[in-house]
């Protein structure tokens, strides 16, 4: 088995990218700095093809920081089938699985059990080996167990070693085989009882035995008698059986001549019967003979009589067919009746229309004019509402006419008003100006005084010469009067004005009206348009009115004349209808007259027809005499002569019966004959002897039966009881057996335990001492001396001899322990393991140049490892092996330079 590639995601100072480190055969170094990663591969390895994390380690220590979960993936070349398969594992996940390189597939492990059960077989390790334990002592020891192992404590140093070398197995057995021991001893025990109860069971057998072979021989006797006693019965049985048969045959045979007899009676009864009947029918013959003549004639006229009726019905359909010819003649001489009524109806009123065509004519005109003249006084009717309408619109046209002259005379009067309105608006300004002016005068007024007043100014402000008290005085008087006199004035002013303002709204008032005037002409010229044309309007009425009036005036005399007419035209209509509905009838008339000139024809045929079948009725009558006469004979003749045709039959039949009555009564004398033979064979005494002697054999048979029965029971009971002794005491015979086999058993057990409680140390003394002759040689070759001498002893401690002085391992340099401990641990994987790989790290920890070469040297050359892989910091082995892998910490996180 070897390894050829581990990958780590991450864990510990691998980051999440896959970080690749291949292996290959030979020896594999992981060199780098410390920290740089190194120990985390082969804990790697140990974790997922060992199932070994440190206990002092978490899987979660194990992720790297700040990651949930962390994988690692070793692929390796099974030792069992050289198939690559990888392992895959996560940290603090629930990963766990082998995946076949061939085709990438999951092999189908269900748990961790399973999978490691797997990889033991695959890694070449023996089932029972616990792979933890193989793992952390020996092929990928911890680096701070690999040479304190040996400094522990003797007790210590075996919990590590023993397992190691499976020697405890020696006191497994010891152990095991105490139970099994007393396992035995229980057995041996039970057994001893067992037989004990068995022995006294089986004591009566023999008796029982003797009791069996007596009864036996007694039943055998019995037997015999009653074999002789059933022979004489069934000799008797046999004779009694012969008897009863000649009885039976004898009572058989009367029993058939009673029913012989009696059948012989039955037919003579039958016989008489037919013999009635022949005569009976020889009669009917007889009478027949008699009859037939008339018989013969009474079918021919039946026949003839037959033919007549026929006739008859032929006839009366004949006249049955005139009957109904003649009752349709009678239907079409009525109609032709009311024909002829119906064409002279067509005629009168043809006339009648006649005379009354030019009266019709004239009245036809008069309705007509009168029609129109109702037209036409409808229409004045119209016309005068419209004139009366007409009239009233006119009225309307002139009041408003009237109206409008009267305004229009008021407006005329305004005009002189309205022309004063410039002037007043002048007047107006003019005003308004003077108070304008006035007013500013006053503010100078006043602003002249208040300085004349207030200040004290050298210089009079209108006059300009100095200013003194009095012409101040004179002055300030001055002033005040002009702006009392032009106060005055401003308001003689709005007097003015307020008039003013009234007459110029009374003339602007004026103005507005007066510009009204022309529309109101315009209106006035309108209506007087209007009016003339509704004038005209109504003198056209009138006119047509009178016109209308003269038209009208001839109503009453057409209206008389009419009257005098008295309405032909009804009078005309109606003998209209009549004549439309006759007018038809002439030539239906002539139809009707034709069929029935046909009808007649026909009915005359048929007539004729009839005169063929004269004297028909009288022939028929005669017939019908005659038959009367011969009915009677040809009754006779019909009901006898079936009767009559069966006197051969019934002949026969009388013959038949008189043979069968002979046949009989020859029988009956046959077997009465044979009656007697049989009853001089038979013997009524012997028969009684038999049958005594067959009901004491019955008795004496039973008695010895009942016996017999009783008898067998009880040997049929002692037979059982001796079979249940026999088979307990054949059981007796086997737990004999089976206790000395067992007193055997517990002998040999108590030797093995007692050999395997001397093996263990034994077999490890044989084993260590192994260990330690190859580890001596490993240690002399890593050392590169030939006097120090190592010792592994039987307590698992290593000692060094050198010149006669022995020095414990605690003794020992770090650089010595170390030599020591790996040529020990060497020499164990050689003699002891499968497991052809090992992991070595920091192997040269305190080894000086000179050994570490050694070391080096050593390890290359070491036998039987497919996969040595050396872990270190010292780059010694980067020259040395086949295979470096190096590693550098960048950043926090291991990156592998592989060369
Ligand atoms: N859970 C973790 N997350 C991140 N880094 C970790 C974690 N656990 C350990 N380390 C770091 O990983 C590095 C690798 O340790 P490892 O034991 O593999 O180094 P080494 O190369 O064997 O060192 P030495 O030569 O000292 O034995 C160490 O620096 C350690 O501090």
């Amino acid at each position: 088995m070897r390894i050829t590639n581990v990958e780590l995601s991450s864990i510990k100072s691998y980051d999440d990218t896959i970080n690749e480190i291949d292996f290959r055969p030979g020896v594999n170094a992981i060199i780098g700095q410390n920290g740089s990663g190194k120990s985390t591969v082969q804990e790697a390895v140990g974790f997922a093809l060992f199932d070994y994390l440190d206990k002092r380690v978490s899987q979660g220590d194990f992720v790297r920081n700040g990651e949930n979960s962390g994988k690692v993936r070793v692929t390796f070349i099974s030792n069992k089938n050289g198939k690559k398969y990888t392992v895959e594992r996560d940290a603090k996940g629930s990963i766990y699985r082998v995946i076949d390189e061939a085709d990438g597939g999951k092999l189908p492990l269900s748990g961790k059990d399973e999978i490691l059960s797997w990889l033991k077989e695959h890694l070449g390790i023996p089932e029972e080996t616990e792979l933890e334990t193989l793992w952390k002592s020996s092929i990928g020891v911890p680096q701070t167990k690999f040479t304190n192992d040996f400094a522990e404590t003797p007790r210590n140093r075996e919990r590590v070693f023993n397992p190691l070398l499976e020697v405890n197995v020696y006191d497994d057995v010891w152990e095991d085989l105490r139970e099994a021991n007393n396992v035995i001893e229980e057995e041996i025990s039970d057994l001893e009882t067992e037989i004990e109860g068995l022995k006294s069971k089986v004591e009566d057998l023999d008796e029982k035995k003797e009791e069996f072979n007596d009864l036996k021989q007694e039943i055998e006797e019995k037997q015999e008698k009653l074999d002789e006693l059933k022979e004489e019965q069934e000799d008797l049985e046999k004779r009694e059986e012969e008897l009863e048969d000649l009885d039976d045959q004898i009572s058989d045979l009367e029993t058939e001549i009673d029913k012989k007899e009696s059948t012989i009676e039955d037919k003579e009864d039958s016989l008489e019967d037919a013999e009635d009947a022949l005569e009976e029918a020889e009669k009917a013959q007889d009478t027949i003979e008699e009859v037939e003549e008339e018989y013969e004639e009474y079918e021919e006229k039946d026949d003839e009589l037959d033919g007549l009726r026929e006739q008859a019905n032929e006839r009366d359909d004949i006249q049955d067919k005139i009957n109904g010819l003649e009752k349709k003649q009678t239907e079409l001489e009525t109609k032709k009746e009311g024909l002829e009524e119906d064409v002279e109806d067509a005629e009168e009123a043809k006339e009648e229309m006649e005379d009354l065509e030019d009266d019709v004519d004239r009245q036809e005109e008069l309705e007509e004019k009168l029609d129109d003249i109702e037209d036409k006084e409808d229409e004045i009717e119209d016309k005068e509402e419209e004139l009366d309408d007409a009239e009233d619109e006119l009225d309307g046209i002139e009041d408003e006419i009237e109206e409008l002259e009267e305004e229009i005379s008021e407006i005329e009067d305004l005009e002189d008003k309205a022309d004063e309105l410039d002037e007043l608006e002048e007047e107006e300004q003019d005003l308004r100006d003077e108070r304008s002016r006035l007013e500013g005068r006053i503010d100078d007024l006043e602003e002249a005084i208040d300085t004349l007043e207030d200040t004290e100014e050298a210089e009079c402000p209108t006059c300009g010469q100095d200013l003194d008290k009095k012409h101040r005085g004179e002055v300030l008087e001055e002033k005040r009067e002009e702006k009392s006199e032009a106060e005055d004035r401003i308001s003689e002013i709005e007097g003015e004005l307020d008039d003013l303002e009234d007459e110029i709204k009374d003339a602007k008032d004026a103005e507005k009206e007066v510009n009204r005037l022309p529309d109101l002409y315009d209106r006035l010229e309108g209506l007087e348009e209007e009016r003339d044309d509704k004038e005209e309007e109504i003198d056209d009425l009138e006119d047509k009115i009178e016109e209308l009036e003269e038209e009208v005036g001839e109503k009453d005399e057409l209206e008389e004349e009419l009257d005098e007419l008295d309405d032909p035209k009804s009078e005309y209509n109606s003998a209209k209808a009549t004549y439309e509905n006759n007018k038809e009838a002439e030539d239906e008339l002539e139809e009707v007259e034709e069929e029935l000139d046909d009808l007649e024809d026909e009915i005359d045929e048929k007539e004729d027809e009839l005169e063929e079948f004269e004297g028909l009725d009288n022939e028929i009558e005669e017939i019908e005499d005659r038959l009367d006469e011969l009915e009677d004979a040809h009754e006779t003749y019909i009901s006898k002569k079936e009767t009559a045709e069966k006197v051969e039959e019934r002949q026969e039949k009388v013959d038949d019966l008189e043979e069968e009555i002979e046949g009989l009564e020859d029988e009956i004398e046959e077997n009465e004959e044979e009656v007697e033979e049989l009853e001089e064979q038979f013997d009524e005494e012997e028969y009684e002897e038999v049958q005594e002697r067959i009901g004491d054999l019955q008795g004496e048979i039973g008695n010895l039966e009942g016996t017999i029965e009783t008898k067998q029971d009880r040997l049929d009971d002692l037979e059982e009881e001796i079979d249940e002794m026999e088979e307990q005491q054949k059981e007796l015979e086997d737990k004999q057996d089976e206790y000395e086999s067992l007193e055997k058993d517990h002998e040999f057990g108590k030797f093995v335990r007692e050999s395997m409680k001397e093996a263990r140390p034994l077999i490890t003394e044989i084993l260590v001492k192994e260990i330690s002759t190859e580890a001596d040689r490993i240690y002399r070759q890593l050392r590169g001396t030939a006097t120090e001498q190592l010792e592994w002893r039987t307590d698992y401690e290593i000692v060094i001899r050198e010149n006669g002085e022995e020095k414990e391992f605690h003794k020992l340099s770090g650089g010595e322990q170390m030599s020591a401990a790996l040529a020990v641990r060497l020499a164990i994987l050689k003699l002891l393991s499968d497991v052809d790989i090992v992991f070595l790290d920091e192997p040269t920890a305190n080894l000086d140049e000179e050994k570490r070469r050694n070391l080096v040297d050593q390890l290359q050359e070491l036998e039987g490892f497919e996969q040595l892989t050396v872990i270190s910091h010292d780059d010694t082995f980067e020259s040395v092996t086949e295979h470096a892998i190096s590693l550098e910490k960048v950043d926090g996180a291991t990156e592998v330079v592989s060369d």
